[in-house]
């Protein structure tokens, strides 16, 4: 078998970050370089160009992603330097057939990406059929975000078709090995290596897992142990920008620094310091859980040391309150975390009026029991149950990019020059 190639996609928007980082994969052992579609769509044809100057000898791929007018496009890209052009198989047939006639006329290699593709078995025997050069077995970034696995993709597709199989889709140096086990003969790999600070080493991780071709007996974690594992990797503020700038609970701010929680919530709506339906919710939560708490007054608390202890003996992780809670300096003591809109000496009484578990405001935020809930030094962020998984992969994507940002400022670029802000800037009309 011949040694799989190793396709680094350079989906970056700024062209000149994007020629140090293929520079930086190369040297980690990538062999072609992928011109990445939000990098043609930020910078054109020229983003090709600039990429076949800058490596004369490499091979270079051009994300296309066609879906229309297959000939015109694999012209340019073929004439802007590319070897290899990848169009879209959920484009119509006529598009993929003549776009392999321009691949021809122009000396170059037609890839056809089977993304979102409804019967991907069936279209692979088609591309096949056609005479495609190779079939992109791919995952994209947002369904990857959802769960949709790529190996499990390819494990449909690879005993039905000879073509040369390329296949992404989220790979790390674990599954690119995999995918190399399970029949890749290309493996593309675009945040894992393109957002580490590290692009070399991450690119050399990648190849020797590929070269091996090891694969290591894995416990698949459940979605939610999954989420749960992501999000204490992630900060709030990395959750907030994954959930479009969503804003954090107002006014609500961690008791002691250094704390990050996550969990899922148990809802109390109680009224001004009656702490009747706090003090049961220890018993209803489950461990792991956090308490979330709307309790109407910023005078009179519903939560304290002892109730504090009673929590953290039931294993719950945290409580967050939108309301005061007293005895701090016990609560610090015992190093149990919780998030709080202020701080009083008196509570009130035991009268038994709210409700466990419903629908509650908590800081201006809606929670809902079994939203996940994360608190940091930065405050506390509520993720939808139902987008949970989605969020915590999208934060730790958001995450990746910044951890490549700031080994750059490192390097001595300002911000602004990194991210090239001013081009970026809002025209006005
Ligand atoms: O093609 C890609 C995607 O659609 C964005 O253009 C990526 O290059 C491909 O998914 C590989 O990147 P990762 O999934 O981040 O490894």
């Amino acid at each position: 078998m011949m040694r799989p190639k190793l396709q680094v996609a350079l989906d970056l928007l700024e062209l000149d970050r994007a020629v140090q980082i293929a520079k930086e994969s190369l040297e980690g052992g990538a062999d072609w370089i992928e011109v990445g579609t939000p990098l043609i769509k930020s910078e054109g044809m020229d983003a090709i160009r600039t990429m076949r100057e800058k490596f004369p000898e490499q091979k270079i791929v051009a994300d296309m992603k066609t879906m229309d007018t297959g000939a015109i496009e694999v012209e340019m890209a073929a004439k802007a330097g590319a070897n290899i052009v990848s169009i879209l198989a959920v484009a119509d047939n006529s598009t993929i057939e003549d776009a392999l006639r321009s691949a021809r006329e122009y000396g170059v290699e037609l890839m056809v990406d089977i993304m979102n593709v409804p019967d991907p078995v069936a279209k692979s025997k088609e591309l096949e059929e056609i005479g495609v050069d190779y079939i992109c077995v791919h995952v994209g970034i947002d369904q990857q975000m959802v769960g949709v696995d790529t190996i499990d993709l390819l494990e449909t597709i690879v005993k039905d078709v000879k073509t040369p199989l390329a296949v992404g889709g989220g790979l790390d140096a674990e599954s690119a090995a995999r995918a190399v086990a399970s029949g890749a003969d290309i493996v593309i790999v675009g945040g894992n290596i393109i957002r580490s600070a590290d692009v070399t080493g991450s690119t050399r991780l990648i190849r020797e897992a590929i070269d091996k071709a090891e694969v290591k007996e894995r416990k698949r974690e459940t979605l939610e142990e999954e989420t749960i594992r992501l999000l204490m990797q992630v900060s709030t503020p990395n959750i907030s920008d994954a959930m479009h700038r969503e804003p954090g609970m107002r006014g609500i701010r961690p008791l002691f620094e250094g704390i990050k929680v996550v969990g899922r919530a148990v809802t109390v709506q109680t009224f001004g310091g009656d702490w009747a339906k706090t003090v049961e919710a220890i018993d209803v939560a489950n461990p792991g859980d956090i308490l979330v708490i709307f309790n109407g007054s910023d005078y009179i608390t519903p939560w304290g040391e002892l109730a504090s202890h009673s929590a953290q003996n039931r294993g719950i992780k945290a409580l967050v309150i939108d309301g005061p809670v007293r005895d701090i300096d016990e609560i610090r003591k015992i190093g149990f975390p919780v998030f709080a809109s202020g701080i009083v000496p008196n509570a009130g009484d035991p009268k038994g009026f709210g409700e466990i578990n419903a629908e509650i405001t908590c800081g201006g935020v809606k929670v809902r029991p079994g939203d996940y809930i994360v608190g940091d030094d930065n405050g506390v962020m509520v993720i939808p149950k139902e987008r949970a998984y989605e969020i915590a992969r999208r934060a730790m994507e958001v995450k990746k990019n910044e951890d490549r940002v700031r080994e750059e400022i490192r390097r001595g670029k300002t911000l602004s020059q990194v991210i090239e802000l001013y081009k970026w800037e809002k025209k006005q009309k």
